[in-house]
């Protein structure tokens, strides 16, 4: 039996494979190589380039290989874009969701393990948001995940897929052993921003909005550390496999950090004074969103290593710094 990871050349996916990889299970990597690396993927994992609406592809992919598990990691994941662009979010993420759950079932695949995020949440009424806590997403990208959500609940009630959703809170750092990281081109993620500038990449970042409701003004996020994330996706399987019902949990470590806090980080655990500007709001950005995460830890036992800003930092910057020596 093997296990099939879409989105697995991208960031999160590269170290889910990685994990897997190291404990024994046989991988197939279904990637479009549209944001992810082929280099990011280890040999001893099978990549094959196609897309995930592919439905001929993925079923061919289910039968050879006995597929016994998808772990669906690949989407569109910006947010500004998916408002310029929302079918095309519409698609990638919903639609070829769908084609994906659809495959699983004619398949047999027993189990699909689904890449949501906070952003199903919007602005959240009260922090720490809890998962049962009202769903109102603020953009396409949000919304396309939220579909995806719906459907897969239902396609386990008519069909007996078994799930388990796990909502992101926001992601970073990098692999401790830096076998890959974060490697996204054009990125917008802060801490990766930071990074760049911390490494003389760009010549500067802005602050978005400095007039929140949050106690120094800027947006609040709850911060976690990629090799944390991958071992709820772990953690997830393993409940999986032993009989766990349907659960949509959580991945944070419930405590947030500012912009400011997180750039005056990255100059400290880097040692570099880089230029920051104070700009106006990003347009959809909640205030502050933190995760309540204490469902994670009771229904998959999971258990965070890397629950440290300094140390996602340093992984990050690290990560960053072999990138600069890779030519790619
Ligand atoms: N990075 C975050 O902070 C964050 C937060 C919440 C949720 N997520 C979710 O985690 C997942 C992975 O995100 P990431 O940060 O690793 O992004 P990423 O862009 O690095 O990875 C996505 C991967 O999917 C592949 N892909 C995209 N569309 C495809 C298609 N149609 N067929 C085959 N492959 C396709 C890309 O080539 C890429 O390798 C996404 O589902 C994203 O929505 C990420
Ligand atoms: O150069 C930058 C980049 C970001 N920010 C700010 O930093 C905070 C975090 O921004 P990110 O872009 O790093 O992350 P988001 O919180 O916008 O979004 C992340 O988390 C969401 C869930 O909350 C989604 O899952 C999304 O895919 C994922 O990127 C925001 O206030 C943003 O305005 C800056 O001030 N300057």
């Amino acid at each position: 039996m093997s296990i099939l990871v879409t989105g697995g050349a991208g960031y999160i996916g590269s170290h889910m494979v990685h994990a897997l990889v190291d404990a024994g299970e046989r991988v197939v990597v279904l990637d479009d190589l549209s944001t992810g690396f082929r280099f990011a993927v280890p040999p001893e994992a099978a990549l094959v380039v196609g897309d995930t609406g592919d439905a001929a592809l993925v079923s061919r992919l289910i039968a050879e290989h006995g597929i016994e598990a998808i772990v669906h990691f690949a989407a569109s994941i910006v947010v500004p874009e998916s408002v310029a662009d929302p079918l095309r979010y519409y698609r990638n993420n919903t639609a070829n969701s769908r084609s994906m759950i659809d495959c699983a079932v004619t398949g047999g695949v027993k189990h699909f393990v689904f890449s949501s995020t906070a952003a199903v949440y919007g602005n959240p009424a009260r922090v720490p948001v809890a998962e049962d806590d009202p769903l109102a997403p603020m953009s396409p990208y949000g919304s396309s995940k939220l579909m995806t959500e719906i459907m897969l609940r239902d396609a386990t009630a008519a069909h007996g897929l078994g799930h388990v959703i796990l909502r992101y809170f926001n992601v970073a750092g990098a692999d401790p052993l830096m076998r890959t990281g974060q490697s996204t081109r054009n990125a917008t993620h802060l801490i990766k921003v930071a990074v760049e500038a911390a490494l003389g990449l760009r010549g500067k970042i802005d602050v978005f909005g400095t007039d929140y409701p949050t106690p120094d003004g800027t947006c609040v996020r709850d911060y976690i550390h990629v090799s944390d994330l991958v071992a709820a996706h772990a953690d997830a399987l393993r409940h999986l496999r032993s009989g766990g019902a349907p659960a949509t949990l959580n991945c944070g470590y419930g405590r947030g950090f500012s912009v400011l806090e997180v750039i005056e980080t990255v100059k400290r655990v880097s040692g570099v004074d880089f230029r920051v500007d104070l700009a106006p709001r990003r347009p959809g950005d909640p205030a502050a969103i933190v995760a309540a995460c204490d469902r994670a830890r009771e229904i998959l036992g999971w258990q965070p290593r890397w629950d440290d800003l300094d140390t996602i930092v340093r992984h990050a910057l690290d990560w960053q710094r072999k990138l600069g020596t890779m030519n790619l």
